[in-house]
Order: C-alpha cells, then sequence, then structure tokens
C-alpha cells in the first residue's frame, strides 16, 4: 500500500488548491504532530519543532521570510513557493497606494466622515463645508512623476510597467534581474545601476524586495534625505526593508509626504500621514486561489515523484516517471565524490539506472534516480551511510 500523507495546513488555504489533492494519497488536518508536509502562507515557523517526519514545506506565497529556509535546506527538506501567483494582487494595490497617497485620500473620506457622524451636518450646510474644505486635500497627479522601483521581479515589473502606462517616468533597480523579468519590462522603465541614485531621483520610491539580510533597512535616513522634498515611500515588501523610525521622522520634518505600507506596527499605524493597510497585498480570491493550486500541485508533484519544482533553497530538478522502474530522492552535501559513492552503491546492489539526475545549489544537492525493477529497503540504508548524504527516500508512484 503506498503511503497516505499527512499534509498540515498552518493557515487558510483556498479549497480551489487543496481539492486537487487525491484524498486517496494525502490527508489534511491542522493538528499532526508527524506531518509528511507543511502547506503555510504567512505563519511563522521560526520557533517550529521540526519533526523528523517532514518531508516538505510550501509557502502559498512569494515571501519566505517567515520559513527557516536555510536550516530546512540542511535536514534535506525543500522549501516551494509561489512566484509571481500573486503579484498582480499586489500590483493593484501599488497602484492604489500611489493614488492614496497623491490625492490624499484617506484624510479626505475621514474628513467627510467627521462632518455628517461627529458634525452631524446635512443639505445645505454639508455641501457647503464640503466645498469648503476640499481645498485641505488638493492632492497631485501623477504623469511627469518620477517612480523609482527596487526590485524587478515577478511584482516590482508588473508595477514599473503600470506606472509607466500612467504616465509616469519610471527608474528600475535590480542588479540580479533576470533574462525573463528583463524581457518583461517595458522599454521605457530607465535602469538605474545604483540605489543612491534611485532615491535622489524618484518622487515615489516602492519596494518589491524580499526581506534578506542585503534588504533589511534598505530606505534609511539618509537615503530619504537624498530624496526630493515631500516624496512618499510605499511598503508592500516587509517592515523590516525600511527603517522606520527614520520614515517617521522625515515625515514629521515635510522631507516626505506619505508613507504607503502594508505592514502594520504600534507607532507608524497610528502616524497621520502613515497608511498602512493589514497586510492585503495577496488577499484576492484570484491571487489566493493561484497560490494555493500553484503550491499543492508542487507540494504533491515532490511527494509522489520526488520532482522539484520552484522551492527556494534546493535545485529544479524533475523527471518523467517510466513504468517498472523505482524512484530514489536523495539529498546531500554539494561536494565532490557523492555521485561516485551513491551509483557505486546501486551497482554493487546490481541495480541497473535508467535515469540519473543531480544538480547541486549552494552548499546542497539533490539527486533523483530510476532504477529498473524493485529496491530492497536496505539500499535506503547503504546509502544514508555514505557521508555527506542528509536524507534519503524511496518513491513510490
Ligand atoms: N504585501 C504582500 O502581501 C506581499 C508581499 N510580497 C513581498 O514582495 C517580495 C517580492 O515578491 P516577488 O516580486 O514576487 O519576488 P521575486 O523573487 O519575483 O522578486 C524579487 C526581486 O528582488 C530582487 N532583489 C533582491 N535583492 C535585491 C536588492 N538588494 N536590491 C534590488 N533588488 C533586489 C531580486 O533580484 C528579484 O528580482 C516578496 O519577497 C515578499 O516579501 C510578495 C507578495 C505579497
Ligand atoms: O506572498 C507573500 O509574500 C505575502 O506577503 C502574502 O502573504 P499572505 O499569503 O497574504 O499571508
Amino acid at each position: 500500500m503506498p503511503e497516505t500523507f499527512r499534509i498540515q495546513t498552518l493557515n487558510a488555504i483556498s479549497p480551489l488548491g487543496l481539492n486537487r489533492l487525491d484524498r486517496e494519497r494525502f490527508d489534511l488536518g491542522t493538528e499532526f504532530t508527524d506531518p509528511r508536509a507543511i502547506l503555510l502562507r504567512s505563519a511563522d515557523l521560526h520557533s517550529y519543532d521540526v519533526p523528523h517526519s517532514l518531508y516538505a514545506v510550501a509557502r502559498a506565497g512569494a515571501g519566505t521570510n517567515n520559513i527557516p529556509v536555510e536550516k530546512l535546506a540542511s535536514l534535506g527538506i525543500p522549501v516551494f513557493n509561489t512566484p509571481g501567483a500573486n503579484a498582480n494582487a499586489v500590483k493593484e494595490l501599488v497602484i492604489a497606494g500611489l493614488l492614496l497617497a497623491a490625492r490624499n485620500l484617506y484624510h479626505a473620506a475621514d474628513y467627510t466622515k467627521d462632518l455628517v457622524a461627529e458634525q452631524q451636518l446635512s443639505g445645505k450646510d454639508l455641501d457647503k463645508q464640503v466645498e469648503a474644505g476640499k481645498k485641505q486635500f488638493a492632492g497631485f497627479e501623477l504623469p511627469g512623476r518620477t517612480l523609482g522601483v527596487i526590485g524587478l521581479g515577478a511584482i516590482g515589473v508588473l508595477v514599473a510597467n503600470a506606472a509607466q502606462a500612467m504616465g509616469m517616468k519610471v527608474l528600475g533597480y535590480d542588479p540580479a534581474i533576470t533574462i525573463e523579468r528583463a524581457w518583461q519590462l517595458s522599454p521605457s522603465v530607465e535602469q538605474v545601476t545604483s540605489v543612491e541614485e534611485l532615491f535622489a531621483r524618484s518622487d515615489f520610491i516602492t519596494l518589491h524586495v524580499p526581506l534578506i539580510e542585503a534588504t533589511q533597512g534598505l530606505v534609511s535616513a539618509e537615503r530619504i534625505a537624498s530624496m526630493p522634498a515631500g516624496s512618499v515611500v510605499l511598503n508592500f515588501a516587509r517592515g523590516g526593508v525600511v527603517d522606520e523610525e527614520a520614515v517617521l521622522a522625515a515625515l514629521d520634518s515635510g522631507q516626505l509626504h506619505a508613507y504607503v505600507n502594508d505592514f502594520p506596527t504600534e507607532v507608524g499605524a497610528v502616524h497621520p500621514k502613515v497608511i498602512t493597510l493589514p497586510h492585503l497585498g495577496a488577499s484576492t480570491s484570484e491571487a489566493e486561489d493561484n497560490c494555493a493550486v500553484m503550491a499543492v500541485d508542487q507540494l504533491s508533484d515532490f511527494l509522489l515523484h520526488g520532482n522539484i519544482r520552484n522551492s527556494v533553497n534546493f535545485p529544479e530538478v524533475a523527471m518523467a516517471r517510466s513504468p517498472n522502474t523505482t524512484r530514489l530522492g536523495i539529498f546531500n552535501e554539494n561536494k565532490p565524490n557523492m555521485i561516485g559513492q551513491i551509483t557505486t552503491v546501486l551497482a554493487e546492489a546490481g541495480l541497473n539506472v535508467t535515469e540519473f539526475t543531480n544538480k547541486a545549489r549552494g552548499d546542497y544537492a539533490y539527486t533523483l534516480v530510476d532504477v529498473e525493477g524493485e529496491v530492497a529497503d536496505e539500499l535506503k540504508e547503504q546509502i544514508l551511510a555514505i557521508d555527506g548524504v542528509i536524507r534519503a527516500r524511496k518513491i513510490e508512484g
């Protein structure tokens, strides 16, 4: 009997994704203590005691800063994410953020509500106060203004192209832009080669980078000071990418006009020039469906076939299944003679290899191997005994 894999969900995952799982092979629950896989969105896994049973973690979304990615790599546990699946949702919220800031919409709507709810105005009195008060919310238009986009990945490219189509001058900065994203980027977007230049030339800055050591505090006091007075910072990446204290000081001094962000803090959320949303970037039904479908498909492909697609800590490795073969998935340290030792064990067991792929990424590597016929259980133990092999699995189809 092939195994039924226990998948523990730590956040609400769209049923459109979950319903793709064959219930004969997958058992879904929120309370397992020995899951084979974890499926989550933003739940924090950093203090999670990783059980020996765990084979994989799938993040229905983009950011993986809530997951101990390196630690899991060292245990031979791939972490998957869903690149691009929620990018349009974030792009639309960023465009809304540009307009919220440029037209002072948040305060303007509050003002109107206050006239009726608090001041109890109506009829001609209300009309009069509306016309008298509106000038304090007069804004500015986007065409001709410059938007600096930091990070030209799935989201950054969509934001850059949309802002450009709205008549903005768009600058982009991403020293590691992929060829795929460069092809998608509007040719009118100007690439700048230093983040300092981007700040100095931008009326709006929008952030679309992961939260990693290199991006922590990327928006600093010094960089904000180099922006034109009255600029706007939009942060739909992660709170830690911005030095919030510096932003609040710049809002107080008038150097910044507004800070629109998706990551509430006790101090920031109540500042009058800050517009904070409750981490809403990916919260559309479309994005939730897209992320769930992609995460579930990648996870089930790994559990059933050992294939790795869109992992953030292991390389892309996928092979079609062939009849009358047994598949092994092996995680090992990326060091010399691993392939030699693995194939020697297979040869000594008299096994004929029909397909073999080994790819490395950073300190670790992954091997998928198909051999003719059945494989004895002891073979897995022999492979695990090789110095540098972290984990080995006989994958039943
Ligand atoms: N507010 C929300 O609900 C959401 C937030 N996010 C955040 O947005 C981030 C980006 O998402 P995607 O665009 O889908 O990821 P992505 O991986 O497609 O793009 C990230 C880009 O940032 C670039 N980058 C990395 N370090 C950089 C640096 N120091 N300077 C400039 N560029 C740098 C990379 O080269 C890559 O092109 C996620 O990691 C996540 O933190 C993503 C989705 C929803
Ligand atoms: O995909 C991301 O990085 C996000 O921030 C979305 O988070 P969520 O899935 O809405 O908890």
